[in-house]
């Protein structure tokens, strides 16, 4: 360890400390090793030394208070190594990524489609779960397909203006599943922590392959646009993105064709598996916390009286639903560990931090930290509401994290977990079945958490507009 360095367990040659971690999930490690070591202390991925945060107070120094310094993305990784540090997700801290973020966000925040544009794509495929839902009325279903092929299609419809089961964007699907599969998963971390295997014909290489597939394909939907497309008039983030090309000609490298590809790839992955695995916490909760779901019901008739459907501007008049998805968010822990990097050399509560060195929030840490909730461990809307039953928000609320790399999807990922959800409770009631045993709460790790698979069923209620109309003489 360099001086001064975060302390932490011994490293062997090699393998460095990965034996102190279970590699499919090492939040439990992180947990204890803080206990030994502190809020902040280091691993060895290999010969690669790791600095992993834990806890609010640490990972907002980091984040926010030192943002610049903290905002880079490791390099010499697999994820690094098959976007080419381009895009978003996986591109270097500087103007090249600064450009095309702000360039996303300001398309995804309405700028680009108009304002109404994701709304009405968020809404009109939540017509199509409500559908699926009541064609199973009254059995048993697995909910995990519906709400993941709804996530997809949503994204797929604001980035390639169609839907998931498209037979161009059927082609990803495969490819898609398998890269997700293989970098949460042990070959993964094989492959940064031993630079020397990673020429030899080990699964990991798959990966490359896939992502291959995947740009062709989405080359293939940008050649398609620019055959259809009217310029100034955007259908979709490709239209938006070629309307910026013409912007800018072919003077600015960091708006090139390649950056786009991997751009659309980004917003692609990061927009799917998170608001659906969400989603799916979010019934699983509701489903064993009745009194909770009742009461969001009632919340909504009361604000929705007579209205058609619901529209994002109702939450400001739905402090209790909207507590309960920061809640679930809260508890789901989406998206636990974010691989950050060092842009320059830096302190983090007095340790030095070369610059170049790999940097881990532990997201979930702060999430459940005692001292930063009224009830760290258990689901409990009331985390997020004051005396006056009014939503209050604790600055330890980082499911997208924070700072300059925060989550470029907040807005709308809050748009959909809104609008899907209070949809769906005005029309159904969610039922754990009777056979189903006790939920586990516990996610499967990954780089998106996952609910374990379940089972629910739902039952129509019968809607307060509907009741009163039929009293009316
Ligand atoms: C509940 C849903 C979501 C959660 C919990 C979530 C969470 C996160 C987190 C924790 C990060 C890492 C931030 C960091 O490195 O510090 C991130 C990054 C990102 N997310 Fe999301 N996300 C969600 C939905 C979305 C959606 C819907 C999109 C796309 C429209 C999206 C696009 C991105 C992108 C592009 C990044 C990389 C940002 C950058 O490096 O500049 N996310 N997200």
């Amino acid at each position: 360890r360099p001086k001064n360095f975060p302390p932490g367990p011994t490293p062997l040659p090699i393998f460095g400390t990965i034996f102190s971690l279970n590699l499919q999930n090492p939040l439990k490690d992180f947990e204890r090793l803080r206990k030994c070591y502190g809020n902040v202390y280091s691993l060895f991925i290999g010969s690669t030394p790791a600095v992993i945060i834990n806890g609010f107070h640490a990972t907002k120094e980091a984040l926010v208070t030192k943002a610049a310094d903290f905002a880079g993305r490791p390099h010499y990784t697999l994820a690094s190594d098959f976007t080419q540090s381009k895009g978003l997700i996986m591109a270097d801290y500087g103007p090249g990524w600064r450009a095309r973020r702000r360039f996303s966000l300001l398309t995804l925040r309405n700028f680009g489609m108009g304002k109404q544009f994701m709304e009405d794509r968020i809404l009109g495929e939540t017509h199509y779960i409500v559908e699926q839902l009541e064609k199973s009325a009254g059995n048993p279903l697995c909910p995990e397909s519906i709400f993941h092929d709804a996530a997809a299609n949503i994204i797929c419809q604001v980035v390639f203006g169609r839907r998931n089961d498209d037979e161009f964007i059927k082609l990803m699907i495969h490819p898609v599943t398998e890269m997700s599969n293989l970098i949460a998963g042990p070959w993964a971390v094989l492959y940064d922590s031993a630079p020397m295997i990673r020429h030899l014909p080990l699964p990991f290489r798959r990966i490359f392959k896939y992502y291959e597939i995947c740009k062709n394909r989405v080359k293939d939907l940008i050649n398609e646009h620019r055959k259809t497309r009217v310029p100034g008039e955007p259908q979709d983030f490709i239209d938006c993105y070629l309307d910026e090309l013409d912007k800018k000609g072919d003077f600015d490298p960091s708006f090139s064709e390649e950056e786009m590809v991997v751009c659309i790839l980004d917003l692609h992955f990061a927009g799917t598996d998170t608001t659906s695995n969400t989603l799916l916490t979010a019934l699983l909760y509701l489903m064993n916390h009745p009194h909770i779901q009742e009461r969001c019901q009632q919340e909504i008739d009361q604000v929705l009286d007579g209205k058609d459907q619901a529209s994002f501007e109702d939450r400001h008049n739905m402090p209790y639903m909207q507590a309960v998805i920061h809640e679930t968010q809260r508890v789901a822990k989406t998206v636990p560990v974010s691989p950050h990097c060092t842009t320059k050399d830096t302190e983090l509560l007095g340790y030095s931090i070369p610059k170049g060195t790999l940097v881990i929030p532990n997201l979930t840490s702060v999430l459940s930290e005692e001292g930063q909730w009224k009830f760290p461990h258990e689901f409990n809307p009331e985390n997020f509401l004051n005396d006056q039953g009014e939503l209050v928000k604790p600055e330890a609320f980082l499911p997208f994290s924070a700072g300059p790399r925060m989550c470029l999807g907040e807005g709308m990922a809050r748009m959909e977990l809104f609008l899907v959800l209070v949809t769906l409770l005005r029309k159904f009631k969610f039922i754990w079945p009777e056979d189903a045993g006790q939920p586990d709460y516990i996610p499967t790790f990954g780089v998106t958490q996952t609910p374990k698979p379940f089972h629910m069923k739902v039952q129509h209620r019968a809607m307060k507009q509907s009741a009163d109309r039929d009293e009316e003489p």
